[in-house]
């Protein structure tokens, strides 16, 4: 193996125990350092693979400070520490660890951890590299096309969107003579959907008239210097560059990535990207820009020698997103969860999906797997939260004929359902402390045995997991393996809760609207406009489905012919309804499911009002009807005084 490792840590028997450790399991033991200073000089001596760091050390910078460094220059770590706790974890996963090992720990445990190091950072460079040489052909062949020239912008643009992420872009002007911030400028408005933003359009926005905008533009200096500007940076820049000032206010953008072209006639080109996120650009986009300048400069000089040019038209945008068909919305938090998920889909790596219960953890895995090369094979759904523990494993592994009372055939478990394919592993946080070890093994070996079975099974599948829980205060407290963390963690996405893209709820809540009208039979009316302002200033605890089940109760209780009104104040109950998990199979069931939905809201509304109907903060007043249709409708449901007992 050969492996070079650099131990970094100030108490002497633990290094000296780790030293042993390791030698012992092949490892070469490069140095032992008890400062960061230390630490340096060793590792531009003889470059270690892996660096196992203490968080405290001597001298005044930490482990922490010695792992920003390493990250820069791409060298995996695990930290070593006394403390578990939970700011520890968290100001340690900032830095993005490769492992974590938490003292006093086992030799098993190092050798593990070590070895999950290693195949991270492998598989992340290793990804990186494919993504980008992925980039630099899609480059290529934008270069080698000889269609309109805005297009070829519009198709650079969007090759490099899932690599520097962007909510907003400029792009250097195409004559001598323009004006710096002249060149075409698109506003992100969907996955592929861009809206260019021209000096009209800029004074529609902005209100302000044409040589106003112009002045600006003349009082704005060219940039020429390559930058990241996030936070305070981005705040002072704006306040020297007026036209930066006026896209940042207009588009609440918050950080800016510069990357300067040098054309070969000695112009400089700027390629300015803007984001809505305050920390967007990174070191690593900068390094990326300046790998890719040459093909850049290559590119961008071919499309302005390019003559066949039309004006770049407006696009239209429903909130569905290309690639996405299930996806619906638009906020740029979505869009950079749908960058993540277009960028790994086809590296055939495991996906952690995090977020909270609802947020649509399970759309995503299953657009990861639409979009991988492995679509036409299964994708298998385990709930490890639905099944009982002494069912799960046999669940998942399968299980040969005999293997326990009650095993009268072989069966085959999830994992080789999914050959092929991928394994969906969602509410991962509940799997039994026990199972989690076996997990870790099939992910390692990718082999598994049938229980009750003598041999392993080879089986080609990848995974996905999902949790809506905190997987580091699990590790913490011991009710989830941190090594079996660190394995799935390998790419993680956060979907965000609903009410932090409010952007979102109106076109979800049509979408819903239609799809519900449709699955009723009944006509879409729209949704009324006092019933959205409510939607869109509601916070959404239960996140889309939530959304989703206050709809389709809408829907069932509307006529068709008016738009939809609220019929039950948000987060009155559990938004379920009786056919929120059952398919429905007739019209008569269609029919009962919401005459039953009908009963259940009206009752609890004259719950609430002590069973009054009539008059000031009454059940009808409430659920907007007059009081003779409920009375009526109150009759022909059969709801009797005792049933609100
Ligand atoms: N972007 C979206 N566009 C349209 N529908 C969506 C979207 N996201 C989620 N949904 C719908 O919202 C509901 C909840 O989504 P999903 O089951 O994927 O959430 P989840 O995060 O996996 O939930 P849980 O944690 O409870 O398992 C589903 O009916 C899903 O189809």
């Amino acid at each position: 193996m050969n492996k070079k490792i650099l131990i970094v840590e100030d108490e002497f028997i633990v290094s000296n125990d780790l030293r042993l450790i390791l030698e012992s399991a092949g490892y070469q033991v490069t140095g032992i350092a008890d400062s960061v200073k230390q630490a340096r000089t060793l590792i531009d001596t003889n470059r270690p693979d892996v660096v196992l760091l203490d968080i405290y050390l001597k001298g005044k910078e930490t482990g922490i400070d010695l792992a920003r460094w390493l990250s820069s220059v791409n060298i995996a770590f695990v930290y070593l520490s006394a403390n578990s706790n939970q700011q520890v974890l968290e100001a340690a996963r900032a830095t993005q660890p490769y492992g974590f090992l938490v003292k006093p720990f086992r030799g098993k445990d190092v050798l593990v951890t070590l070895d999950i190091a290693r195949y991270r950072h492998e598989n992340s460079l290793e990804a990186s590299l494919r993504r980008e040489a992925q980039l630099e052909q899609q480059l290529a062949g934008i270069a080698a096309q000889s269609t309109d020239k805005h297009l070829r912008l519009l198709r650079v643009i969007q090759a490099l969107q899932a690599h520097i992420p962007f909510d907003f872009i400029t792009t250097g002007n195409t004559t001598p003579d323009a004006l710096p911030y002249s060149g075409e400028t698109f506003l992100r408005i969907g996955f592929e959907q861009y809206q260019p933003i021209d000096i009209v359009a800029l004074g529609t926005i902005t209100k302000l008239r044409q040589p106003e905008l112009e002045a600006m533009q003349r009082s704005s200096a060219l940039e020429t210097f390559s930058a990241i500007l996030n936070g305070a940076a981005f705040t002072q820049a704006c306040e020297q560059n007026a036209m930066k000032q006026l896209y940042a206010r207009s588009f609440h953008l918050v950080a800016n990535l510069v990357i300067p072209l040098l054309m070969p006639d000695g112009r400089i080109y700027p390629l300015s990207f803007y984001s809505r996120r305050a920390d967007a650009y990174q070191q690593e986009h900068l390094s990326l820009s300046v790998r890719l300048l040459p093909m850049l400069t290559r590119i961008i000089q071919s499309i302005q020698h390019h003559n066949v040019s039309t004006p770049p038209t407006p696009v239209a945008t429903t909130g569905r997103q290309k690639n996405f068909a299930n996806i619906v919305g638009n906020s740029h938090l979505l869009l950079s969860v749908l960058d993540l998920v277009s960028q790994v889909a086809p590296v055939d790596t495991s996906v952690l999906v995090l977020g909270e219960s609802g947020t649509g953890k399970e759309r995503i895995a299953q657009s990861i797997h639409e979009l991988s090369a492995r679509k036409k094979h299964p994708l298998v759904k385990v709930n490890c939260a639905a099944l009982p523990a002494n069912l799960i494993e046999s669940e998942l592994f399968g299980h040969e004929k005999g293997a326990f009372t009650g095993a009268l055939e072989r069966r085959i478990g999830k994992f080789e359902q999914a050959e092929g394919g991928t394994l969906f592993l969602d509410e991962i946080g509940e799997m039994p402390v026990e199972l989690q070890v076996k997990l870790l093994r099939v992910l390692q070996e990718k082999e598994i045995e049938r229980v009750g079975g003598k041999s392993t099974v080879k089986i080609n599948v990848r995974f996905i997991a999902a949790t809506n829980r905190n997987l580091e205060k699990e590790v913490a407290e011991g009710r989830f393996r941190l090594d079996l963390y660190y394995r799935l963690n390998v790419f993680p996405i956060v979907l965000p809760p609903l009410r932090e893209r409010r952007e979102d709820i109106a076109p979800l809540a049509q979408y819903f609207a239609d799809k519900f009208a449709a699955k009723f039979n009944k006509a879409a009316a729209g949704i009324s406009d006092k019933m959205m302002h409510e939607l869109e200033t509601w916070h959404w605890p239960g996140n889309i489905r939530e959304l989703e089940n206050v709809i389709e109760q809408s829907v069932i209780l509307s006529d068709g012919k008016q738009p939809l009104q609220l019929r039950r104040p948000l987060g009155a109950a559990a938004q379920t309804t009786p056919t929120a998990n059952v398919p429905l199979q007739t019209l008569e069931e269609v029919k009962m499911a919401q005459r039953e939905t009908e009963k259940a809201y009206i009752l609890s509304i004259l719950k609430k009002t002590n069973g009054r109907i009539r008059g000031n903060g009454g059940a009808a007043e409430i659920m907007n009807l007059k009081p003779t249709t409920l009375e009526s409708r109150i009759f022909k449901l059969g709801i009797r005084k005792e049933d609100l007992q």
